[in-house]
């Protein structure tokens, strides 16, 4: 009888020289480098360069990599017009995938080894623009293309808001985006190999990981997470509002658990630090910020003994919320960062494993059976 592991637990897909995760100790590197150490001393531009390149790179290498993000912001007006062309309540998500495909029939081309890793670079400068007009036509406001900078959380804060933010929350949006970079190969990264596998192009990769990433046992959960302390409403109702939603109500506390970590996800240790920055300046962030903190108590207080801990969800809201992103925003923004680790992996994948994914389905109807004619059957 063939083995069949229920959600591919545990089934190893391809090997990897971008992400070591060890579960059981909450340690997460991406190419050797603790994650820990990159938020603490490198830039989301180096982190690109790491993944696509192997290693961080010297001032030559990193001014080359922002001159290839700078170039590729520019996106066809067409796509524009597709992003300001939907209802202005469209899932943010979906609009994503809207441009993405647009730029697949536009740019999608056969996978190169000379041209993939500037393909890929310019993939996530589009990212930037795509998610930039996505908030922007959300809010009624007019398009605009992230301008050239020696900072891409910068370029995409400026053309986002249309001010200048602070290097504080230059920082924390760059945290972000080196935060969510890249996880192995969770649902969404392994929706992109499978598309990669067939040969289709990069572009097409991004529209299936962005498919998958948005449901709320993935990427979603960053919204759902923040929703749940929008709910809470002041810090004082946190303990009614777990007893009777998540004790009584049995409902999965959005933000906790993960298939790979057995305990804290180091990357929720890093949000919540700049969590808590963020919000000692504005009070609305801080009221969320206290409440996540005490549903954090009460949730490591129920799960711990099942290993069920926060995961990178549980405070990234706060982080987007504080620098003055919709809620509707969360998981494009976590898509943004991981455009980086889905086309680093497919093309780790295609250049030097590739074979078709076509795993197999075990057969359990009826055997075989005659066609009865309709107006004989019952
Ligand atoms: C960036 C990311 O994608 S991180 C994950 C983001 N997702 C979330 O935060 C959503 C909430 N979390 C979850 O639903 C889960 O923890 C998942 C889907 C992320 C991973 O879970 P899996 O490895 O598939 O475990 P599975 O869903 O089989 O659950 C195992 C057990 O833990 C329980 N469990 C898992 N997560 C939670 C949770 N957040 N709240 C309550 N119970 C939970 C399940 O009810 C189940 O209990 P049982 O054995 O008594 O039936
Ligand atoms: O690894 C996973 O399954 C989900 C996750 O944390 C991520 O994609 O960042």
């Amino acid at each position: 009888m063939s083995q069949i592991s229920r959600g591919l637990e545990n089934v190893y897909i391809k090997t990897t020289s971008l992400t070591y995760i060890d579960g059981e100790n909450g340690i997460l590197r991406y190419g050797g480098y603790d994650i820990d150490d990159l938020v603490d001393h490198t830039t989301f531009e180096e982190v690109v360069y790491l993944m696509l390149y192997g290693d961080l790179p010297n001032k030559i290498q990193l001014q080359r990599i922002r001159v290839l993000l700078n170039e590729g912001y520019e996106i066809p007006q067409q796509v524009i017009d597709m992003i300001y062309g939907l209802p202005r309540d469209s899932d943010a998500v979906g609009m994503m995938e809207t441009a993405f495909s647009a730029l697949s029939s536009i740019y999608g081309s056969p996978w190169n080894k000379v041209t993939n890793r500037e393909t890929a670079i310019k993939v996530i400068a589009r990212a930037s623009t795509v998610v930039t007009n996505v908030l922007r036509a959300k809010e009624g406001k007019k398009p605009r293309i992230p301008e050239p900078s020696d900072s891409f959380a910068r370029s995409f804060l400026e053309a986002s808001f249309n001010r200048t933010p602070s290097t504080e929350e230059v920082k924390a949006m760059d945290a972000s985006l080196i935060l969510y970079a890249d996880h192995e190969v969770p649902a969404s990264t392994t929706a992109a190999l499978v598309t990669s596998s067939t040969l289709s192009d990069m572009y097409s990769c991004v529209v299936a990981a962005l498919a998958a990433l948005k449901g709320p046992l993935h990427g979603g959960a960053a919204e759902e997470a923040f929703k749940q302390f929008l709910e809470i409403g002041s810090p004082e109702n946190t303990d009614q509002w777990f007893q009777k939603k998540i004790v009584e109500g049995k409902a999965r506390l959005m933000g906790f658990g993960h298939r790979v970590y057995k305990t804290y996800d180091p990357r929720a240790k890093l949000f919540k630090r700049f969590a808590k920055q963020l919000s000692e300046r504005n009070q609305e962030a801080k009221k969320y910020f206290e409440i996540a903190q005490k549903v954090e108590e009460l949730g490591i207080q129920m799960f711990s003994q099942k290993h069920i801990f926060p995961n990178t969800d549980f405070y990234s809201g706060v982080v987007f919320y504080a620098l003055g992103f919709p809620v509707y925003m969360f998981t494009s923004l976590f898509a943004l960062s991981r455009t980086l680790g889905w086309t680093a992996h497919v093309i780790e994948y295609v250049e030097e494993q590739h074979r078709l994914i076509r795993p197999r389905a075990l057969y359990v109807g009826p055997i075989r059976r005659e066609v009865i004619p309709i107006e004989l059957r019952g």
